[in-house]
């Protein structure tokens, strides 16, 4: 038991909140796109009350920004670092890798190649909303495009929780408040690769509320 939570702690604090901050990173610098999400909190939520989880499955350009958040800035760029194949494996191509060799996938490469994504370094969540020409892109692993929560039978058991978490979080955050540059610490979105892919200078910004916090709203 005691192992379990370690890894649920381990495992599943540092890209929560990794990933939540990039979201709030890339919103700072897209005021746009921060607004278009905050109407469609307006429509769905309103002024009166709080973001329920409910309101999740109803938000798609809110789970679009945490969707393009996690192709911009996987927290675990590499997945679980090594992997060691265990026989001999003819990939595409025809190449083999031979049983007992050490490999890596660079899923911050694949999520950046431009021969799958157009543009692939500008924030644009519009590319997975299907009304507007966007890929319906899975991210649970069952799209190799995109699969920053690993695939197959190592992928993370925590994908679900870790998707619901970093939603609702964003939501609540862009409903209560308005997020804008902070003058002495501008956006900075350079990258350092640690544990997870943390941002190098830890994100500024200024909050201005736009739905007072109740008691009932936390
Ligand atoms: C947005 C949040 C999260 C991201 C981006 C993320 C990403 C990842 C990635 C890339 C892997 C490696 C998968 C692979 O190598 O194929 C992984 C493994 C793992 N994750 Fe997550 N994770 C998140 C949240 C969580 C949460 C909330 C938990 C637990 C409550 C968790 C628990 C684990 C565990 C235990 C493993 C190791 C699985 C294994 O080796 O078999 N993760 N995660």
């Amino acid at each position: 038991m005691i192992a379990v939570l370690w890894e649920m702690i381990f495992r599943g604090t540092d890209t929560t909140a990794l990933l939540t901050e990039w979201a709030m990173a890339e919103l700072v610098l897209n005021p746009e796109t921060q607004k278009r999400a905050q109407a469609e909190l307006d429509q769905v939520v309103g002024r009166e009350r709080s973001v329920r989880d409910e309101d999740i499955q109803k938000l798609l350009y809110v789970q679009a920004v945490v969707k393009e958040t996690l192709r911009m800035h996987p927290p675990g760029p590499l997945l679980s670092w090594a992997r060691l194949s265990t026989e001999d494996v003819v990939i595409a191509g025809g190449l083999c890798v031979p049983a007992g060799t050490t490999a890596m996938v660079n899923m911050w490469s694949i999520t950046h190649d431009p021969q799958i994504w157009e543009s692939p370094n500008e924030f644009r969540p519009e590319r997975f909303i299907g009304a507007e020409g966007g890929k319906n892109v899975d991210v649970r692993g069952n799209d190799l495009r995109l699969a920053p929560f690993g695939s197959g039978r190592r992928v993370c058991p925590g994908k679900s929780l870790g998707l619901a978490t970093v939603n609702l979080w964003v939501a609540k955050l862009l409903h209560h408040f308005q997020w804008v540059p902070s003058a002495e610490h501008p956006v900075d979105l350079s990258e350092v690769l640690k544990l997870s892919c943390e941002m190098a200078y830890p994100l500024h910004s200024v909050p201005l509320v736009r739905v007072p916090c109740t008691k009932s709203s936390i």
